[in-house]
């Protein structure tokens, strides 16, 4: 997949098939739009791509309203190269591009894609202040020689999927609804630093990774969850949060591998959370702290038994 970073290139592409959005979680709703890019790139012999900012619009708009990201922009892209998009065009959303007519952002992406097909979801808008809707699109795409299609949303149990409902079930720790609407389980992943040395005395050593400011965590508490190795997925319970039995400390993502021995430090490690168990506690005593944590495990096990071939 190529990766464009920026409006302005020497190179210019032709007959395109184009999703639009902010794509955040690449949730089912998402897969459609851009899943119908790639069918009609691949039946018209041309190139697919996906447009997107790099930064939320929110974060120059309304940053105090910007929500945090359902999925890094690594993980974007590894998501976006796995559906066989061709092209990944991810600007900076700056203060010019917000003072951009509808008219223009358009004329901004045909000067770059001269696309056939664009493809959006149902409520995207463009342009300053938001103004450009689907029927305006359609409207110049008629004008300027592309097809626009508009996706209808995707519903699962009544509710529409959207990267608001997303981030709902994540940070009340409900990641069996978030898995469903985002057709895979919620993951971070990180590179794993050094903590207090205090697990390995536990007796339950975990190896920890410090998310992004930016990233979207779920609710504190402690979880069933794969964590991702190299090739390797392995059951492991996970603890997020400030581990208040001890003094405060900054949150973070803590991850004991069940059945398992290595040295993981600087490694990269992935989480996929699958439950919620518990959420996070205080205890009095280390003693209790460690018979609270053993007990997850024979609950954790006794999930991935039932749960997972
Ligand atoms: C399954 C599991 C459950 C945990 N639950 C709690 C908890 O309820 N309260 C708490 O203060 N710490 C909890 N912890 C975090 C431990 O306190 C933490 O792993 C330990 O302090 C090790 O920290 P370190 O990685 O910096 O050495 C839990 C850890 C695991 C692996
Ligand atoms: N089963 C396991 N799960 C997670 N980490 C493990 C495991 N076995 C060994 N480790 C190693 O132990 C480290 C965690 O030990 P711990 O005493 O909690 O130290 P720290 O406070 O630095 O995280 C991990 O980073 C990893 O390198």
């Amino acid at each position: 997949m190529k990766v464009i970073t920026r409006m302005e290139l020497n190179e210019s592409f032709s007959g395109v098939s184009i999703a639009l959005g902010t794509f955040d979680g690449v949730h089912l709703g998402h897969q459609k739009v851009i899943g119908r890019a790639v069918e009609f790139a691949n039946r018209s012999g041309g190139e697919s791509a996906v447009f997107t900012f790099e930064n939320h619009p929110l974060s120059i708009l309304a940053p105090h309203q910007c929500p945090p990201l359902i999925t890094s922009l690594a993980e974007k892209e590894r998501l976006l190269a796995d559906m066989r998009v061709d092209i990944l065009c991810r600007i900076p959303f700056t203060n010019d591009l917000l003072h951009l007519t509808p008219e223009e952002f358009v004329n901004k992406l045909v000067s770059l894609f001269s696309p056939s097909y664009v493809v959006i979801g149902p409520n995207y808008s463009f342009g300053y202040r938001s103004s450009g809707t689907p029927e305006l699109l359609t409207q110049i795409g008629k004008e300027k020689g592309f097809v626009v299609e508009v996706q209808e949303a995707v519903y699962i149990d009544g509710n529409m999927v959207s990267s608001t409902s997303i981030r709902q079930c994540v940070s009340s720790g409900n990641m069996e609804q978030a898995a469903k609407l985002m057709g895979r389980p919620f993951c971070l992943f990180g590179k794993v630093i050094h903590g207090d040395m205090r697990g390995r005395v536990l007796g339950f050593p975990t190896a920890n990774i410090q998310p992004s400011a930016e990233q979207l965590l779920p609710a504190d508490g402690v979880y069933t969850a794969h964590a991702i190795i190299g090739t390797q997925r392995l059951p492991a319970l996970v603890n997020v949060g400030t581990n208040p039995t001890f003094n405060n400390q900054n949150r973070r993502v803590e991850v004991y591998v069940l059945d398992f021995q290595a040295d993981l430090y600087d490694q990269e490690l992935g989480v996929e959370f699958l439950k919620r168990l518990r959420g996070e506690q205080i205890f009095s005593s280390i003693q209790e702290l460690k018979d609270r944590i053993a007990l997850d495990v024979i609950e954790g096990k006794q999930y991935f038994k039932s749960h997972v071939k």
